[in-house]
């Protein structure tokens, strides 16, 4: 049966959504995966509510890759708990895969099949799924009929949300989902994974580029060496690791200045005082980016 993001729910569905609600859809405690000698993750802990959309971020070689192959069963070795949907992560069956939707950076397509013979092909694993056409239309690929291989980067990056979104999976798992696309794609799936996170879908990304993680995360975990130094929704964390200071563009003797002050005792800052009787130009906090927060929290650089 196919199945669309905006059907009328089934009573049954309704309780299921009333019990997941406020529920932990992802809960890592403690996870330690090491390559050999070499660390993937290690004490990794998190959780991710329903209806999030939820941004690993940290720059190479920090985990992420190795987080979200364990999330969706790719490594199976790992120590520690994991549960996803009420359920240990080790008890789930092949019944998981029409739970979830995996879109990953390496190519997972057949390139000597069309576009839509891939879809067709992929949707015949599930025994639910939406509509391989529909799909298409919703990540904005028009080239059904394109050979794989011929399809450019940014297409393929679409063709593999595609895949990911034929199950109308309850969680998302995307690794760099908008890298290779161009802005104007890369705004159509953002808007994308919005509108699904506002129907109830968990989105759980992994991204070393900080304007993602503030465009589109609800919440955002700084990975670095294997472990989560720091969560929280981007734009608290700007209030709340800010420099708290404000900006002053004036002028004097006809010549733009700027000058900057720390929020604290500012109305006794007489330097601040003297400028206020000047011709203001503009006044404006100054606000970090998430990669001057990743920085102070973990002394390391995202790229
Ligand atoms: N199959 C593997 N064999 C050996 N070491 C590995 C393997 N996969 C990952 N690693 C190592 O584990 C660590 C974490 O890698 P991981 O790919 O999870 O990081 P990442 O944050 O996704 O980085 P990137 O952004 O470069 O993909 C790195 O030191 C990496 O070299």
């Amino acid at each position: 049966m196919e199945r669309s993001f905006h059907v009328v729910p089934s009573k049954k569905e309704i309780n299921i959504k009333r019990e997941l609600k406020d529920m932990k859809v992802i809960d890592v405690k403690n996870v330690r995966k090491y390559y050999g000698g070499v660390r993937g993750v290690d004490g990794l802990t998190f959780s991710v509510e329903k209806g999030e959309i939820y941004g690993l971020l940290g720059p190479n070689g920090a985990g992420k890759t190795t987080t979200i192959k364990i999330l969706v069963k790719i490594i199976k070795d790992y120590d520690g708990k994991v549960n996803v949907l009420g359920r240990d992560l080790k008890e789930w069956d092949e019944g998981y895969y029409n739970k979830i939707g995996v879109s990953f950076e390496f190519p997972a397509s057949y390139s000597k099949l069309t576009v839509l013979e891939n879809l067709e092909f992929f949707a015949s694993f599930y025994k639910r799924h939406l509509e391989p056409r529909e799909v298409l239309k919703l990540v904005g690929l028009n080239e059904s009929n394109m050979l794989v291989l011929k399809l450019s980067k940014g297409m393929r990056r679409k063709l593999d949300l595609a895949r990911a979104l034929l199950p109308d999976p309850d969680i998302l798992f995307l690794d760099e989902p908008l890298e290779g696309l161009d802005p104007e794609s890369a705004r159509r799936i953002k808007d994308l994974l919005l509108e699904m996170r506002d129907n109830g879908k968990t989105i759980f990304l992994t991204t070393h580029n900080m304007y993602v993680a503030d465009e589109l995360c609800d919440r955002v975990a700084f990975i670095v060496e294997g472990k989560i130094r720091l969560v929280g929704n981007p734009k608290e964390l700007k209030v709340r690791m800010g420099k708290r200071a404000i900006k002053i563009e004036y002028l004097d003797e006809g010549k733009v200045k700027i000058a900057e002050f720390p929020l604290e005792n500012l109305g006794k800052n007489r330097e601040f005082l003297d400028i206020l009787r000047k011709e203001i130009m503009r006044i404006e906090t100054v606000e970090p980016s998430l990669e001057e927060i990743f920085l102070k929290v973990t002394g390391r650089r995202l790229i």
